[in-house]
């Protein structure tokens, strides 16, 4: 069965959709985000927590990363997805790209209502982030920060590490 190339995770706002749309075009590998696809099939993801709740967008979110992760492709997860056994279970077996952002970088990045966990600002977002942080550092092949530097350079430098072979480099620190 195909499988991923790599498989983008971190926190909202790390950059993961668009670094993997850079990466995907580099490489010239179709790309999937996750959570574009839970989009085109049930709606605006702020609209299923508010009507339906946040477990029903998990199993929306959870059947569209099954899906993606039996694709030759350059995945971008949302930044809750590995809260799913399941997905972790799966993670194990791809090489999985963890994109880091500092809080001072990040402030500017999450005023975009679409994420409905971020209503409270920056105290929700490093709330969410250290709670994830042990379940990210655990699954990741290799780390990449994106607070500072353009979004060309840091998917440039995620391609050559692929093109290496993607070594496992763990989380730096
Ligand atoms: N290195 C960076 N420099 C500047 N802006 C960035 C950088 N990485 C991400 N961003 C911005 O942060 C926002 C969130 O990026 P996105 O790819 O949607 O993150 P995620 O998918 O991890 O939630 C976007 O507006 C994007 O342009
Ligand atoms: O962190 C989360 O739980 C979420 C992150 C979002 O994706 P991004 O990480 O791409 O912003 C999106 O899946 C949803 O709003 C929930
Ligand atoms: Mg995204």
């Amino acid at each position: 069965m195909p499988s991923p190339v790599v498989v983008f995770i971190g926190a909202p706002a790390s950059g993961k959709s668009k670094i993997a749309k850079r990466v995907a075009a580099l490489l010239q590998v179709p790309r999937i985000d996750t959570d574009k696809v839970v989009v085109a099939e049930h709606g605006p993801i702020a609209d299923i927590f508010d009507n339906s709740g946040e477990a029903t967008f998990r199993a929306y979110e959870r059947a569209a990363v099954k899906d993606a992760l039996q694709h030759r492709a350059i995945v971008s997860l949302g930044g809750g997805a590995v809260l799913d056994p399941d997905t972790q279970k799966d993670l194990t077996t791809v090489p999985v790209v963890l994109l880091t952002v500092s809080e001072e970088a990040v402030a500017s990045r999450i005023s975009d209502p679409k994420r409905p966990l971020l209503r409270d600002g920056i105290e929700a977002w490093k709330k969410l982030v250290a709670a994830r942080m042990p379940i990210y550092s655990e699954l990741a092949w290799n780390t990449f920060d994106t607070s500072a530097g353009d979004l060309d350079a840091i998917a440039e430098d995620i391609v050559s590490w692929i093109s290496s072979g993607t070594p496992r480099q763990g989380v730096s620190s």
